[in-house]
Formats: C-alpha cells, structure tokens, sequence
C-alpha cells in the first residue's frame, strides 16, 4: 500500500534557499496488486513523483507511507530493506557503462545477496524473455536505444518487486513490444505487485484502460475512477 497525503516535494534546495516547489498537495493512495497510470504534460512532476515513491527523494511537507512504513521514521537499515522491494525503470535508463547487460541485471540479485547460480538464471530468463539472449556479454553503449531501455526493464523486474515504478518504460520500443510489457506489468499487478506507470502514450492509455493520476503543474489535476 502506497499512501501520500499533502506531499509537498522541492528540488535543488540549500538551508537558505528552499528550491522550487515541484509536487503540491499531492494525495493518492494506491493499494497492493493496483496498476496505476501516471500522465501529464511535460515537466508536470512525474519523474519527481516516482523519485519520492522510489525513496530518492525527501518530501518538504506532508504525510507518506510506502509498504505501511513512514520513510521518515525508519532507521538507515529499514529505507535500504524497503528500497530492495523497490524496482525503478528510469526515463534514462541508468545503466552502468563498464558492466555487460548481463551484469547489470544481475547486480541487483548480488547486493541482495541471493546465490549466484540462481541470480545467473534469473537474469537470462528475464533477458531472452525482452528479447535481448545472444546480448549478455555486451557494454551498454554496443545497445541501441530499445536495447538499452529493455536491460533497465530486466534489472528493475529481476528482483520481483513488490512495487514497480516505471518512467515511460516504452519509449524506444516497438509498439507489439510495448503492448507485451505492459501486459507483463499488468499481469504482476494482478499476481501482487503494485504497479505505477508514467507516459505519455495515448494508445497505450486508451487499450490498457485503468485508474489514472494526471498530473498538471505538480499537482493531481484529475483522478480518474477504474474503468
Ligand atoms: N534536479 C532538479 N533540480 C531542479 N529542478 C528540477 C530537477 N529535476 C526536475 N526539476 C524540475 O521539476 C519539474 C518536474 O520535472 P519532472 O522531470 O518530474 O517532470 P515530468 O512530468 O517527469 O516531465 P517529462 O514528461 O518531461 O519527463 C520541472 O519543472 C523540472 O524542471
């Protein structure tokens, strides 16, 4: 369960100068096993939104609680606990240039600590399932721009998180590839997994019909009901 109430989210604050105010008032609640979609235009506080749920930034003000914790009350070791059940795709994917695809997916699973033989077959099982098996050994910068996009896909879902944050995640892919990842994603809403979506994909919104938070100059301008 994802639950925000007033969040008021600044950007690039010192103790002197507080920094722009990005996300105002913002509320929502979200429970376990939800897909949600998160639009609006350009600049509108979606990729801020998902750095706060992604536990990457602090809110100035307001009232959170992710996985039925307050961030702000947890200890060090709990914010690391709860951000390992936390999977982010971000809109510029972040992957490490010097590690190989099949690297990058599988450090997660190594900071977790699983056992490596389990984390190897993990990794390539989600990595021949977008399509990328024959690419494991590549750097980063070999990809092209789906490629790439889909390796961050694998590294976010390799840990089965039990909340997935995922910005644009289908921007530099096909469109039959874009339609089976949100079918995966909406496919793990319904196994458990809460699942927050950004884009600004009408088609994507129009055939994968589902409650939707629109955002406008950083705040929730409309919430729409489950179709
Ligand atoms: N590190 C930063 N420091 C200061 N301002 C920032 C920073 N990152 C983002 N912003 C500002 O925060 C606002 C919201 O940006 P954000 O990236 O969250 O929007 P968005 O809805 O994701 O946009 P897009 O659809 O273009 O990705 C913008 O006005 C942006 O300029």
């Amino acid at each position: 369960m994802i639950f925000l109430e007033n969040i008021q989210l600044r950007h690039g604050g010192t103790r002197r100068n507080p920094g722009a105010t990005i996300l105002r008032n913002v509320s929502l609640s979200v429970p376990d096993g939800a897909f949600r979609w998160l639009t609006g235009p350009s600049g509108a506080g979606k990729s801020s939104l998902l750095s706060l749920l992604h536990l990457s930034m602090r809110p100035a003000a307001g009232r959170m609680e992710i996985f039925g914790v307050a961030p702000d009350r947890a200890s060090r070791g709990r914010l690391a606990r709860m951000r390992r059940r936390i999977g982010l795709i971000p809109q510029d994917y972040r992957l490490l240039g010097e590690l190989s695809v099949l690297d990058n997916v599988v450090l997660p699973l190594r900071i977790a600590r699983q056992s490596e033989r389990d984390s190897l077959r993990e990794a390539r099982a989600i990595l021949d399932w977008l399509g990328l098996d024959g690419r494991e050994d590549v750097l980063p910068d070999r990809l092209s721009g789906g490629e790439r996009q889909r390796v961050a896909i694998a590294r976010a879902l390799v840990t089965r998180p039990d909340l997935l944050l995922a910005d644009e995640p289908t921007n530099a892919l096909g469109e039959e590839q874009a339609r089976g990842l949100i079918g995966l994603f909406q496919h793990l809403a319904h196994s458990g997994a809460t699942v927050i979506v950004a884009t600004h994909n009408a088609t994507l919104l129009r055939d994968f019909p589902a409650r939707t938070f629109a955002l406008d100059g950083g705040h929730i301008r409309e919430e729409t009901p489950d179709p």
